[in-house]
């Protein structure tokens, strides 16, 4: 039997079971079952190097950003109205066979759009190129779901629970629970508060299902089953995705109130060019990317090509601004200084663990070009100290 059909009867065998106490513990481990399923599904068959033909884009820019969405719902408009780049759009299903990447150009940064082809349901399957779309899907910063405003609501729930399958969590922080495989001593479980969905022989049950007998556990949150077999699989991704509903110039106005009020929802219509300017600010938003402008010591900032740096990769503190430059420049540093919304005042002395925030302008100050007077790129804002020293050399000794 194959793993689809495995699934499948399993899921089915979950449909067929009523919901109580008495059968959580076996719902649980089915559940802990199909997930282990579903993540041999997505390994690459054996002797494939697991990249998807036409799928291989090399990244680009400062941040990347994937489009999905079911076929003809706009994305390849959408993708040549935001860069520029021509993806072929018709009025007819599948225009976009291979992924196609633009560049947007926003904020002094560039960011990667990525076209990906029309997901369908039953990707997690392996149907359709979905294995490819996911694998493409994972790589990128943030996830623009874009769906037909006129089609049903239903667009958004396939799409979610096919993004589930396979891994991805939209919108979601990862599970407050701590998870630890040892090699002794047996099974640990502990929780800070009260738990309503796990007990400790529940959480037994599937770590047996998943072959763990020696493990520490620490709930910090009231969490589910489901959060539970995350941590356990440690494989999840966690993306942020911004709902995009398209078309809506052919829905009435209350429909399409009722859409932009949701949550992470930004409405559009690349038709008649409708609110393109708002998803790029929500798009830039969310994508958490911080820009720092880099200032030579008795030079303007340079504010032509600023430095950027992301919260969820990498961070933003001076050490990481430092390390985008150069890897040795942080062991030189002396201290850094820092005008704009992250110092407290101008310019604010500032230590490698300071958290740099949006348009920030930061001066380096190194170890060594203060004791030499301030020479290289990043002078130092005093070469004070160097001059005292050189005429304490010289001068004559008092007896
Ligand atoms: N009414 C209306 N039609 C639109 C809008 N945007 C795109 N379309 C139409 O929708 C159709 C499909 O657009 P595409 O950009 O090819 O859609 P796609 O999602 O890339 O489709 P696939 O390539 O099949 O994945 C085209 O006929 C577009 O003209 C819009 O804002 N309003």
């Amino acid at each position: 039997m194959g793993i689809i059909e495995k699934i499948k009867e399993i899921e089915a065998e979950m449909a067929r079971t009523q919901k109580n106490k008495a059968t959580e513990y076996h719902l649980g481990q089915l559940k802990a079952k199909i997930a282990k399923l579903r993540t041999q599904l997505l390994e690459p068959p054996k002797g494939s190097s697991g990249a998807g033909e036409g799928f291989e884009v090399t990244k680009f820019g400062h941040g990347r950003v994937a489009l999905i969405g079911f076929p003809s719902v706009g994305k390849s408009t959408l993708l040549t109205l935001l860069t520029g780049t021509h993806s072929e759009a018709a009025s007819y299903e599948f225009t976009t066979l291979t992924c196609i990447p633009g560049i947007i150009h926003y904020n002094d940064t560039k960011i990667q759009l990525l076209d990906l082809p029309g997901i369908i349901e039953g990707a997690s399957e392996g149907k359709g190129r979905g294995r490819q779309v996911i694998a493409v899907s994972k790589s990128s910063d943030i996830v623009l779901m874009v769906l037909d405003a006129s089609k049903s609501e239903g667009h958004r729930q396939i799409l979610t629970k096919e993004l589930e399958a396979v891994g991805l969590r939209l919108n979601k922080r990862p599970p407050q629970i701590y998870f630890k495989k040892k090699k002794t001593g047996g099974i640990s479980f502990n929780s800070t508060l009260p738990l309503t969905h796990v007990d400790e022989k529940l959480c037994y049950q599937i770590l047996h299902e998943y072959k763990i007998h020696n493990a520490e556990v620490l709930f910090r949150e009231d969490a589910t089953v489901d959060d539970l077999i995350d941590v356990i699989e440690g494989n999840r991704k966690y993306m942020k995705c911004v709902y995009v509903y398209n078309k809506i110039d052919v829905i009435g106005i209350d429909d399409v109130d009722k859409l932009a009020r949701q949550p992470n929802s930004v409405v559009i219509s690349c038709n008649l060019k409708l609110n393109l300017d708002r998803l790029l600010a929500r798009m830039w938003e969310e994508m958490g990317l911080v820009r720092v402008y880099t200032k030579p010591q008795g030079q303007q900032p340079d504010f032509t090509e600023p430095v950027v740096l992301s919260v969820d990769r990498g961070g933003c503190t001076v050490e990481d601004f430092c390390n985008h430059i150069h890897r040795s420049l942080v062991k030189d540093v002396k201290y850094v200084l820092v005008w704009g919304t992250s110092a407290r005042h101008y310019p604010q002395h500032c230590g490698l663990g300071h958290v740099l925030q949006d348009e920030d302008v930061v001066q380096i100050v190194k170890k060594k070009e203060k004791e030499e007077g301030g020479r290289g790129r990043f002078k130092s804002h005093s070469n004070a100290p160097a001059r005292i020293s050189d005429r304490e050399k010289k001068a004559p000794l008092k007896t």
